[in-house]
């Protein structure tokens, strides 16, 4: 490896991935650094990433980045979950929310406690014992100093980008406009020298993150690092992007509406509506995906339908050499989670962490590559999992989601849940025990049997134990205000 000490970071793109990279490192760790950006105006951003998971707010606290002031920037909305329709069956819904579902104790979950009071004939349903969830139907929220709410963000991409710039820019990183023609290795090693613009200018580094997008223009097109393909198991390879006008107030969480051969999205805003439309172009033609668009949105078009190409899976090597890629040149799992921006801000940590300021070692770059992975094939197992355990047997493409093979980690993690009601969360897993729970059971696996732990607790005691934390989640969610009132107080934009 390079024991050349690390000064000149060289930022290349500057989407959410690259402008996300340059605010962190220049705000944690810049002093020492020399950070560089290099974007084109003419290449535009993949424009689309306005859903989160609560690991967002981790990378805010570390920037110390307001919250009112950052929802005001990105015309931002709370997100307490989404919601799957017509996922398990035509007609069905269930919410994945980011709240603990009632009490477990040390060996069992909640859902074992409820699973008994099932058989029992004396549970409610499994959402009305978690507050965010009864929040987000009753569209309500509130950030409390008690029993706080988990939540995330809804956000503006293009706005995103430009506040996370100026945090960038206020921390020392040099932006520099021009399109990227040719990318310099050096002969002996093969790591990257240089990136040379159109203008002919030539930026020189240390450390390159690539956060080219789809192009992937240092990581694979000069280093060829190799791609793992998961398209076998998530067919959707299209997607149609549309911005709407707000019919009626902006609901706390996102909606995951499944079509014929995917999904559509819905992803409310302070001025506009966010949807979506991820498809598999074997099983659809694009006319009629625009099509099925269209006919499904609410308020009127701001945009034409853009159309996004894409291949899921992951590069083989997250850093190689010198050459770290960072958000859409690292790979791609489809959208269904919000996952992508937490897969950014992720590999942005761990560099943190392993920051090479001495030199690259063997040893970090083969953790680093290893850590990611490990994240995203729980990522990727989790997102099959919402299309493989169906019902559905209208169209090809959910007869192809249902029969297809899986991979063995997710299966195992089926048949344990099936067979048992247990859910051990890998440590890399960012998805927790309930989120698993919530969508197995969404998506219609019932464990066929109960922690028998539960049986300590007498029928009287279990009813007292599950009406108590039903009641209080119903009473905490009765003190909230609607989600729109506390935007309005809390962080309204102005325009
Ligand atoms: C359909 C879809 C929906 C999504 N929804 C979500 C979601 O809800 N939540 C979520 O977390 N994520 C989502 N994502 C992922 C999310 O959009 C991306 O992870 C995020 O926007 C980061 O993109 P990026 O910065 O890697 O790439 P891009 O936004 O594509 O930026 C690439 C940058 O590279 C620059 N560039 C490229 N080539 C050159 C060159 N030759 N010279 C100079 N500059 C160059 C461009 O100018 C641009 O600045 C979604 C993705 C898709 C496709």
């Amino acid at each position: 490896m390079q024991n050349k000490s690390i000064k000149r970071v060289v930022i290349a793109g500057g989407g959410t991935a690259g402008w996300m990279a340059a605010a962190a490192l220049s705000k944690l760790i810049g002093k020492q650094l020399d950070i560089a950006l290099v974007e084109s105006d003419d290449i535009p951003t993949v424009g689309v990433g306005e859903a989160t998971i609560p690991t967002i707010l981790t990378i805010n606290r570390l920037l110390q980045i307001p919250e009112p002031e950052f929802l005001q920037a990105t015309q931002g909305t709370f997100k307490l979950g989404i919601e799957f329709e017509n996922w398990r069956k035509q007609g069905h819904r269930y919410i994945h929310s980011f709240g603990d579902t009632g009490q477990g104790c040390w060996a069992a979950g909640f859902h074992h406690f409820w699973l008994k009071g099932m058989e029992r004939g004396i549970s409610s349903d499994y959402g009305e014992y978690c507050p965010e969830l009864k929040a987000a139907e009753q569209s309500k929220f509130a950030i409390q100093s008690q029993k706080k709410l988990n939540y995330a963000y809804h956000l503006d991409a293009g706005l995103y980008g430009r506040f996370l710039r100026k945090i960038a820019e206020q921390h020392g990183v040099r932006r520099i406009e021009g399109k990227i023609s040719d990318v310099q290795c050096n002969t002996d090693d093969g790591y990257i020298q240089s990136l040379r613009l159109e203008s002919g200018q030539v930026v020189e580094g240390d450390l390159f993150i690539d956060c080219t997008g789809f192009r992937a223009l240092l990581i694979e097109q000069a280093l060829e690092s190799g791609f793992d393909d998961w398209s076998h198991w998530l067919p959707c390879d299209s997607a149609l992007a549309v911005q709407t006008e707000s019919v009626g107030e902006a609901v706390p969480y996102t909606r995951s509406i499944a079509r014929c051969s995917g999904w559509q999205w819905r992803i409310p805003l302070q001025h506009r509506v966010g949807n979506g439309f991820v498809y598999s172009s074997k099983y659809l033609s694009d006319d009629k995906a625009e099509q099925i668009l269209l006919d499904n949105v609410e308020g009127a078009p701001i945009t034409k339908p853009r159309p996004i190409k894409f291949r899921t899976g992951q590069r083989k090597q997250y850093w190689n050499k010198n050459c770290i890629a960072l958000g859409l040149s690292s790979g791609f799992i489809e959208p269904l989670e919000s996952t992508s921006i937490h897969l950014i801000q992720n590999g942005i940590m761990w560099l943190l962490l392993m920051f090479p300021f001495q030199g690259i070692t063997k040893s970090v770059v083969n953790e680093y590559n290893e850590k990611l992975r490990r994240e995203a094939d729980c990522i990727r197992d989790f997102i099959i999992l919402h299309y493989h355990v169906t019902e559905r047997d209208d169209t090809d493409f959910w007869n192809y989601c249902r029969e297809m093979s899986i991979p063995d980690s997710l299966q195992h993690r089926i048949d344990l849940f099936r067979e048992t009601g247990r859910v051990f969360k890998p440590q890399d897993d960012v998805f927790a025990e309930n989120s698993w729970v919530q969508v197995m059971m969404g998506q219609g696996i019932t464990p066929e049997q109960y922690h028998p732990i539960v049986d300590m607790m007498s029928d009287v005691e279990l009813k007292s134990f599950l009406q108590t934390i039903e009641n209080n989640a119903k009473s905490l969610v009765s003190q909230l205000p609607s989600h729109a009132d506390f935007v309005a107080h809390y962080c309204k934009a102005v325009g």
